[in-house]
């Protein structure tokens, strides 16, 4: 276990009773969780402490670089070649003692990797009340996307609080019997760390081609290993023939089982640039020069649309309906002959691409985490009873208009 700023949670007679412990294990938790640890930061009469599974070590230390997180506490997890089944055991193992010596008012996690079902599980054997930032994405397969579709179901289960970035997420945790008074829609954290970071991200990147059109494509889902992501790296080739003025970048992924066939299908092609995983900032910059995404990343097909990015989703199924359904986004699968198509029609269709580069986001409008920590602020510090007012004759309520809301 690796302590880097506090000795502990704190003793079990100094504990601070509004600490809210943020839990993150991997890099989109981190970039999705960075908002929702400022906005708690912010507020007053809370202790906020921030807890590392480390489930991926070298991507979640960038994506806390970027965003100046530092831990208080890192349980330093990660393994080499490590199963699902002894990750979970050690995040267990690791984090129930801290939950029984300091028991945090609430704990928060994100999303759907082995460190959130593991810390919602930590949390209901301690009886510790526990907060799922995005919940209810679902494909309705348990085994696909595996293990993440059950690791959600884990936590929207054992959550007390359960923040949806959409309807569709509320109506499928009502679907599965969670308690309405525990859902709250507020959109996806992730649109807030995007807009911060957009304001800030370099306006190019070094090494590409300043001019012309540019494909990003990221690949790193378990279900890409191996035939897949043969399939894909095809694609991407014949892709390149047919449309000479293209170049492609692609941030290869650390999982050795990516990466060799990353390399040999597209290493030393002159129409490509293969990079080490980017910065967030750096990838903000990737995702705005840009013309089209081609991903199987859950955060991109969130993050490419609100930035008017059309993205072809390489899986075979999404928790993500709504850009879909809005047209922002379309599901192409693995097979070569589809993805060629596509992608094609996007960049030899000016009107195929405008109906898709529309800038429209189903996934929130930046201030997500200003929900959350209102609500987990709520939670954690119920209102006090108020004493009646003496009478007093009955107030002039201001009327705020729409400018007066809009203006600076
Ligand atoms: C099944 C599923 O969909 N599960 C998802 C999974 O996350 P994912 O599929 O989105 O994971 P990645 O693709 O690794 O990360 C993506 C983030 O990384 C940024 N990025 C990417 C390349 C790079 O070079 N530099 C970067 O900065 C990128 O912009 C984006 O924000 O777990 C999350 C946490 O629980 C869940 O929320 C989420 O449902």
């Amino acid at each position: 276990m690796r302590i880097t700023r506090a000795e502990s949670l704190g003793g079990r007679t100094c504990v601070h009773p509004s600490t809210v412990l943020c839990v993150i294990g991997t890099r989109p938790e981190a970039i999705k969780m960075a908002p929702v640890v400022q906005a708690l930061r912010c507020r007053h009469g809370l202790a906020v402490r921030l807890l590392l599974t480390g489930q991926h070590r070298e991507l979640l230390d960038q994506a806390l670089a970027d965003f100046g997180l530092r831990a208080d506490l890192d349980l330093d997890l990660m393994r080499p070649d490590q199963g699902l089944s002894g990750l979970a055991a050690r995040i267990l193992d690791g984090m129930d003692p801290l939950l029984e010596r300091a028991p945090p008012a609430m704990v928060l996690a994100q999303g759907d990797t082995t460190t959130v079902m593991a810390t919602a599980i930590a949390c209901f054997h301690r009886r510790i009340p526990f907060g799922h930032v995005e919940a209810g994405l679902r494909t309705g397969d348990l085994r696909n996307p595996f293990p993440e579709e059950f690791n959600r179901v884990v936590a929207g289960r054992v959550a007390t609080l359960n923040f949806c970035p959409t309807e569709g997420a509320r109506q499928a945790l009502l679907r599965e019997g969670v308690a309405p008074a525990s859902i709250h829609v507020t959109g996806n954290t992730v649109i807030d760390a995007l807009l911060d970071v957009a304001r800030r991200a370099p306006a190019t990147l070094p090494g590409l081609p300043e001019r012309g059109r540019l494909v990003l494509l990221t690949l790193h889902r378990r279900e890409s290993f191996g035939m897949p992501a043969r399939r894909v790296l095809a694609a991407v080739r014949r892709l390149l023939a047919a449309v000479p003025d293209l170049h492609l970048l692609c941030p290869v992924h650390p999982n050795p089982r990516l990466r060799g066939l990353v390399h040999a299908a597209l290493g030393g092609h002159p129409q490509v640039t293969l990079a080490e995983p980017l910065g967030y900032a750096a990838l903000v910059a990737a995702l705005r020069r840009c013309t089209l995404v081609l991903t199987d990343s859950g955060g991109l097909q969130e993050e490419a649309p609100a930035l008017g990015k059309p993205v072809l989703v390489l899986r075979e199924a999404t928790e993500r309906p709504e850009a879909v359904a809005l047209g922002v986004a379309r599901l192409v699968g693995t097979d070569p002959g589809r993805i060629l198509a596509a992608a094609t029609e996007l960049l030899t269709c000016p009107d195929a691409y405008a109906a898709m580069a529309r800038g429209v986001s189903p996934y929130g409008d930046g201030l997500a985490a200003e929900r959350i920590a209102t609500l987990v602020a709520r939670a954690v510090r119920p209102p006090r009873p108020v004493a009646p007012a003496p009478r007093q004759p009955p107030a002039r309520v201001p009327i705020l208009l729409a400018e007066e809301a809009l203006s600076p």
